[in-house]
């Protein structure tokens, strides 16, 4: 496992090359990406911000494949994904990618580990009991696995988003907003296990926030403003990126 986290320190997980997304037409069109140009490294974690309106979420749907885009191209682990057809992005999305959302988006009636399954179920795919199991350490959810979601907290069940996110190994993980409807205690679990799964499972994470502290957690925070793409910071502190929010008149 060492040897695969430090071997992908150099790769590329995902990358942007002139984006371009075009909400709406002729007068009232927004261009809510304009050519924006980013690589991001596996084996790191990666926060992107800006002010509001300035395209982070639009930026994260083109990046995972859940929106289509008007121009430019994108590559998960070599792939492009903007030719493939509806199909292929689902599989590609499914087998490739994991997904953790503000909201947890477990389903009431599984337990904990019968939601983290459920998507290598529906594959058709047998989980790797030693992978779930380091999974299941890392965020501490050994003793939680039979609980419904109704009997978790709210960290708890993000964490088991988590995990579900996890479980088949994906190239990224896209999170948007983890934290955004946890206390901070919570959210500093679920960040730290977030930073956890890329330093010790050598897992590649790109997270859309508003929150300089969570964003701090991050090893590299990519700064979008209208669109474009406005800066980063290597080895971010909460200071600094609110700082460069200030800058650019978050
Ligand atoms: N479905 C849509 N139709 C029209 N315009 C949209 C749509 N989605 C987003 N936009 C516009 O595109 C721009 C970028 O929006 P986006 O949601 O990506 O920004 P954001 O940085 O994620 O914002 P926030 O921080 O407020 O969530 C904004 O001007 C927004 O109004």
């Amino acid at each position: 496992m060492s040897a695969l986290v430090s071997d992908v320190g150099t790769r590329t997980a995902v990358a942007a090359a002139s984006l371009v997304k075009v909400y709406g037409k002729g007068d009232t069109a927004v261009r809510a990406l304009d050519g924006v140009s980013v690589a991001f490294q596996a084996g790191k974690f990666t926060a992107i911000m800006g002010p509001s309106g300035s395209g982070k979420s639009t930026l994260m749907h083109c990046l995972a494949g859940l929106d289509n885009v008007d121009g430019g191209s994108v590559q998960i682990a070599g792939t492009e994904i903007t030719s493939l057809g509806d199909k292929e992005l689902t599989k590609l999305r499914r087998d490739r990618i994991g997904f953790v959302f503000q909201a947890f988006n477990l389903l009431p009636t599984l337990t904990a580990e019968a939601n983290i399954l459920l998507g290598l179920e529906l594959a058709g795919r047998k989980p790797d009991r030693e992978w779930l199991d380091r999974i299941v350490d890392v965020l501490g959810l050994r003793d939680r696995l039979k609980h419904k979601p109704t009997e978790l907290s709210g960290g708890q069940q993000q964490r088991v988003a988590c995990a579900r996110a996890l479980v088949a190994k994906p190239d990224v993980v896209f999170a948007d907003e983890p934290t955004g409807n946890l206390d901070s205690r919570s959210g500093a679990e679920v960040l730290d296990f977030l930073r956890m799964s890329v330093r010790k499972l050598g897992q590649t994470v790109i997270m859309v926030t508003h929150d300089p502290v969570a964003a701090s957690y991050a090893d590299r925070v990519v700064l979008l403003a209208d669109g474009h793409l406005a800066g980063e910071i290597d080895n971010p502190t909460a200071d600094s990126v609110l700082s460069a929010l200030k800058h650019l008149g978050a």
